[in-house]
C-alpha cells in the first residue's frame, strides 16, 4: 500500500508557488491577491478560511478575509461580490460554502466575475471544464487530479466509481476522470443516495473517490484488492479524549480498507491540504490571466 501523501505534495506545490512569487517580486510585478468572503460563524468554515489565509502568507500572496454576519441578506452579499469584481487589487476571490439559508447559493456564485472565480464554481467555468477548455478547476477535484498525477496512478481504462454528486466534488470529479488525457480516460460511474446495491458497484471499482460525508462508510468488504482510494470525507466526530474535542474522520474505514488498497489517501493529511494548495494555484493563474 502506498500512501497518497497530500500533506507532503501540497508542501511541494506551495514551495513551487513561493518560487514563482519570488520571480514576480524580482521583476517588480504585483503579487497575487486572494480574497475570501465568509458569512456566519460556522466553526469548520472559519478554520478552513483561516488555513487559506495562512497558506497565502506562506507563499507570499496578499490576502483579504471578509467576514459578514449570519443575518446578511442576499443583496448585501451580491453588493460585496460586485465590489470585489470591480476591485483591481483583487485577482481572485471565493465565497466560503455553505451559505446561510436566506441566501440562494447558485445566484451568488453566478455573480462572481468568471475571471476571478478561483473556486471554479461559476457555470461558465464549470461548462468550460466539461468542454475541455482551459479554466479554473474546482480546488478539491484539481487537488485529486494532481495527487494521481504526482504518484503516477494509472487511470486510463480503469473503472472509477465516484460516491456523491455534490457540485463542488462528486459532479466535477465524475466529468474530469472521464476526460481525455491523464489523469482521465477512466470509465466513470457516479453513485448517490438513490443508488441501489452500492457494494455491487464499489466492488467492481479500480478507483473509488468518496465524497459522501458519512464517517467510515466504505468498508473493506465493499472493495476489491489493489483498489485506489481517494477519501474526500472530512467529518468532525465528537471525541472527548482528543484536545479539540473532535476528530476529523473520512468516509473510509482506513484501518481495514488500507490493507486491500494499492494507493490510499489518509484523513487528515490527504485531499484537504491539496484543496488549499490548488486554490493557491488557481489564484496564481487568475493573476496571470489579468496581467498577461
Ligand atoms: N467556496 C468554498 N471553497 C472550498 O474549497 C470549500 C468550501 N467553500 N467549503 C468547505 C469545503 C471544504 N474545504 C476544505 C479545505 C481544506 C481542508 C483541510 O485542510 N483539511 C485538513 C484538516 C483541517 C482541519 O483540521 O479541520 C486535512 O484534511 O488534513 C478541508 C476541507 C474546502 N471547501
Amino acid at each position: 500500500m502506498i500512501l497518497l501523501d497530500g500533506k507532503k505534495v501540497s508542501n511541494d506545490i506551495k514551495n513551487e508557488i513561493t518560487e514563482e512569487v519570488k520571480k514576480m517580486k524580482a521583476k517588480g510585478e504585483k503579487v497575487p491577491h486572494l480574497a475570501a468572503i465568509i458569512v456566519g460563524n460556522d466553526g469548520a468554515s472559519l478554520t478552513y478560511v483561516a488555513s487559506k489565509v495562512k497558506a497565502c502568507e506562506r507563499v507570499g500572496f496578499e490576502s483579504t478575509m471578509i467576514r459578514m454576519s449570519n443575518t446578511t441578506s442576499e443583496i448585501e452579499l451580491l453588493d460585496k461580490i460586485e465590489e470585489l469584481n470591480l476591485n483591481d487589487e483583487i485577482d481572485g476571490f471565493i465565497i466560503q460554502l455553505p451559505l446561510p439559508k436566506q441566501i440562494d447559493t447558485q445566484k451568488v456564485l453566478m455573480a462572481v466575475d468568471p475571471d476571478k472565480d478561483v473556486d471554479g464554481f461559476h457555470p461558465m467555468n464549470f461548462g468550460k471544464m466539461a468542454l475541455d477548455m482551459s479554466t479554473f478547476i474546482p480546488a478539491t477535484p484539481f487537488g485529486i487530479l494532481e495527487l494521481l498525477d504526482r504518484y503516477n496512478v494509472e487511470t486510463k481504462g480503469k473503472h472509477t466509481v465516484v460516491i456523491g454528486r455534490s457540485h463542488i466534488v462528486g459532479r466535477p470529479m465524475s466529468i474530469l476522470m472521464g476526460r481525455k488525457g491523464f489523469p482521465g480516460n477512466s470509465t466513470v460511474t457516479i453513485t448517490h443516495s438513490h443508488t441501489k446495491n452500492i457494494t455491487q458497484i464499489t466492488s467492481q471499482a479500480d478507483i473509488i473517490i468518496s465524497a459522501l460525508g458519512v464517517p467510515n462508510f466504505l468498508k473493506a468488504e465493499m472493495v476489491k484488492d489493489d483498489v485506489v482510494i481517494i477519501d474526500v470525507g472530512i467529518t468532525r466526530v465528537a471525541d472527548e479524549s482528543s484536545p479539540k474535542g473532535y476528530v476529523i474522520t473520512g468516509d473510509v474505514d482506513f484501518e481495514n480498507v488500507s490493507k486491500k488498497a494499492s494507493f490510499i489517501t489518509p484523513v487528515p493529511g490527504g485531499v484537504g491540504p491539496m484543496t488549499i494548495a490548488m486554490l493557491l494555484k488557481n489564484t496564481l493563474l487568475a493573476r496571470e490571466l489579468r496581467h498577461k
